[in-house]
């Protein structure tokens, strides 16, 4: 069995070596001729998988991409092929948050303000806004949801608001996968008339896909003075994307929300079990027994957590300025592309023990990620 991956995934050779002979490839340049012989193709967002791809190949019977988003994938045209497809839902998720949350910290540092005393709107309460809220929760920041496709559902107990209400909070914070068509289409769901609305008093952080905010338009506003605080991760048009408007940006990046290690490393995982079902084989793989020790594994807290020391822990782990640095100087030398794939280990808040006196801490902020225990 020939399969093809994306060099981008970690240790695809670790899971798939034994279900078959394995070529990595580069995901931006695939080619219908690179994959003519596959069996089963592995790709990552930026590899657009339709007609145009799979057109030489008549012998493929499994497609997945290590990832949320399935905006590059015609999901339609591999049904009608009767190809299986898998993404991987959730996989980097807490990766997402744990950026946002990066940002937020950085932020407050920077204009001298307490989390606690903003109100975040999500936008999209499936995984990653989840996972956001909950580490919302375990720092007291008040946070409200909009997503209402779930508003629709009986079996979600959450409280909603509409968009026009979560674009009034301190913070937007953007959720969403990237739809085209449909009641609640996401492209540029922040058109020109909403990005209008915000203030300099607001944050907005886009860390979804880039064609959620029209960037044309919020690029023409901030030339206009617009003050609305900044914080980019995905873009129109990646990797060509509107290189004037990181100037306006508090924090811009190279679309690595997701990409901590275990983010990365769970989307491979999930793609191996979805593969071993299909060929009805029991996995005999786990991530587990491929992530390295984190170089930073425990810390001891001596005095009781606030606000000031949780912030301190998170920028111990990820502390986005790093990425934010290394954007602004690569992005015009060595590209988008580049940057993405020579992107450092960063591990999540889980692979950080910490230790606390039980005497100082009456409670623990479990939701926040990091493995509290009580010493
Ligand atoms: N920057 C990065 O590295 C990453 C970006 N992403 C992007 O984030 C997106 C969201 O990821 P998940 O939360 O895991 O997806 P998900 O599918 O679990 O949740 C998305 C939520 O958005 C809601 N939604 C859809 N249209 C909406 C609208 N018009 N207004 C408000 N809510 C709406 C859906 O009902 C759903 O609950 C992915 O589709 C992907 O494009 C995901 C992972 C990493
Ligand atoms: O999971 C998603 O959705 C993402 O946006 C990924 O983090 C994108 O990473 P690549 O697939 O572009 O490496």
């Amino acid at each position: 069995m020939n399969i093809y991956y994306d060099e981008n995934m970690p240790f695809a050779a670790e899971f798939f070596a034994e279900l078959g002979t394995l070529t990595a490839f580069s995901g931006r340049c695939l080619q219908a001729q690179d994959i003519s012989d596959a069996d089963v193709l592995l790709v990552r967002s930026i590899s657009q998988v339709n007609q145009a791809l799979l057109k030489d190949n008549q012998r493929l019977r499994f497609v997945g991409t290590a990832t949320i988003g399935v905006d590059h994938i015609d999901q339609a045209y591999l049904a009608a092929r009767n190809i299986q497809f898998s993404s991987a839902p959730g996989c980097n998720a807490v990766s997402v948050a744990e950026y946002v949350l990066s940002a937020l910290v950085v932020l407050a540092e920077r204009y001298l303000f307490t989390l606690a005393d903003l109100t975040v709107g999500i936008v999209g309460a499936g995984n990653t806004g989840s996972r956001l809220s909950e580490k919302l929760s375990a720092l007291n920041i008040k946070h409200v949801l909009c997503d209402p496709i779930l508003a629709q559902n009986p079996d979600d107990q959450r409280q909603y608001v509409t968009l026009e209400q979560a674009l009034e909070c301190d913070v937007v914070s953007l959720h969403v996968p990237l739809t085209r068509a449909g009641e609640h289409a996401t492209y540029h769901l922040l058109d020109a008339e909403r990005l209008a609305k915000l203030s300099d008093q607001q944050i907005l952080i886009n860390a979804c896909r880039g064609e959620v905010i029209d960037n044309a338009a919020l690029l023409k506003l901030k030339q206009q003075g617009q003050g609305v605080k900044l914080v980019l991760d995905v873009w129109e048009h990646e990797p060509d994307i509107l290189m004037p408007l990181i100037d306006y940006c508090e924090i811009s990046t190279a679309h690595i929300a997701g990409y901590s290690l275990e983010g990365k490393a769970r989307g491979t995982e999930i793609l191996y079990r979805a593969l071993c079902k299909q060929l009805a084989i029991l996995p005999n793989k786990q991530l587990k027994d491929f992530l390295p020790v984190p170089a930073i594994s425990s810390v001891k807290i001596n005095s009781p957590i606030d606000e000031l020391l949780l912030n301190q822990l998170v920028k111990m782990v990820y502390d986005v300025r790093r990425d934010d640095a290394i954007f602004r100087q690569q992005i015009n030398t060595q590209g988008f592309d580049y940057i993405r794939k020579t992107y450092p280990a960063r591990r999540e808040f889980s692979s950080l023990s910490v230790a606390l006196n039980n005497s100082l801490n009456l409670a623990m902020p479990n939701q926040l990620g990091f493995n509290f225990n009580i010493q």
